[in-house]
């Protein structure tokens, strides 16, 4: 029988500095997402989109730009609480989730639910670690937050709503880093995330890298969540994102990477996040997401 994926959008754009993000879950859907599963044989069932709210309908205070905080922390609260049910019901169904954001806040939601019945590994395709906490926050954004959240970094140790407890730091890999802030350097030292940066892509090649990610994420789980945030590739490719850093993976080694993942047949959910249409050209990058998740879901070139 064939693998339904369950299109879940999360439609937030608080999450981040640049407005817009938000629409990355109609410009993901427009782009084609439901042919693109269909040639990766499995079959797309829609959920629709998970109740953001815009940042106008919140509290001015939480909207105020300021470092040492987490902006928008309740409505974050609200939104990936009914995401990560969503996520579970769909796990609990035998469906294969694929959450469509949104600002990488939305992860929170997806790899928690993705997390609730049993252990997990997540890969984390970012240019960015995701591992500040509110008080060590350069921006006070929380798409900048989400895996210190889920594995209950600082303040985030207190909240049951935002942590997984199923998901241990050993199996989890950041791939592709090129910018982190100084706090998020201190703690990659101190913590058993693995990382594997452009520069060992640079040296001992995407398949290679990919490989150990693999390794490292399923050390005793028999499952991964992959989260994969489109700045992870280089700007030329994925122009339509808020926050650019150059020198991130071509078109081609990302593929390459989505296949990989594909062929270990471990993939238990994924995201796709930070599209933002009003950066890109002509929904270039919504549409790479979209052929991104055909590639980690079994798309072949023969
Ligand atoms: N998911 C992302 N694009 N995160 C970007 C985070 C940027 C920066 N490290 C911050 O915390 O504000
Ligand atoms: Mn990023
Ligand atoms: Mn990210």
């Amino acid at each position: 029988m064939e693998q339904i994926v369950r299109v879940i959008g999360a439609p937030t754009d608080y999450g981040a500095n640049r407005r817009g993000v938000d629409m990355g879950p109609s410009a993901i859907r427009y782009a084609g997402l439901a042919d693109q599963l269909r040639a990766a044989g499995v079959e797309p069932v829609e959920a629709g989109d998970i109740r953001a709210p815009y940042a106008e309908e919140c509290d001015p205070e939480t909207r105020s730009l300021r470092t040492g905080t987490a902006r928008f922390f309740d409505e974050t609260k609200a939104v990936c609480t009914q995401l990560a049910e969503t996520v579970e019901s769909a796990l609990a169904a035998g469906e294969l989730p694929v959450v469509l954001g949104g600002d990488h806040s939305v992860a929170i939601g997806s790899v928690s639910g993705s997390a609730a019945a049993s252990p997990i590994g997540a890969i984390w395709f970012d240019a960015h670690a995701d591992l500040n906490t509110p008080s060590t926050s350069p921006s006070g954004n929380i798409h900048g937050m989400p895996l210190a959240a889920l594995l209950g970094i600082g303040e985030f140790g207190e909240l049951e709503w935002a942590t997984a407890p199923n998901l241990r730091e050993e199996n989890v890999v950041l791939v592709g880093l090129r910018s982190a802030d100084e706090a998020e350097r201190a703690l990659l030292e101190e913590r058993d995330l693995t990382v594997l940066t452009m520069s060992d892509i640079d040296r001992r090649g995407i398949t290679a890298v990919v490989d150990d990610a693999l390794e490292a994420a399923t050390d005793g789980v028999d499952e991964i969540h992959v989260s994969l945030d489109l700045d992870w590739l280089d700007p030329t490719a994925a122009p339509g994102v808020g926050t650019p850093v150059r020198g991130g993976v071509t078109y081609r080694e990302a593929h390459a990477a989505m296949e990989q993942v594909a062929a270990r047949s471990a993939i238990r959910s994924l995201d796709l996040v930070e599209v933002n249409p009003t950066l890109d050209r002509s929904n270039e990058t919504a549409e790479l997401a979209t052929e991104l998740a055909a590639s980690a879901l079994g798309k072949r070139i023969l």
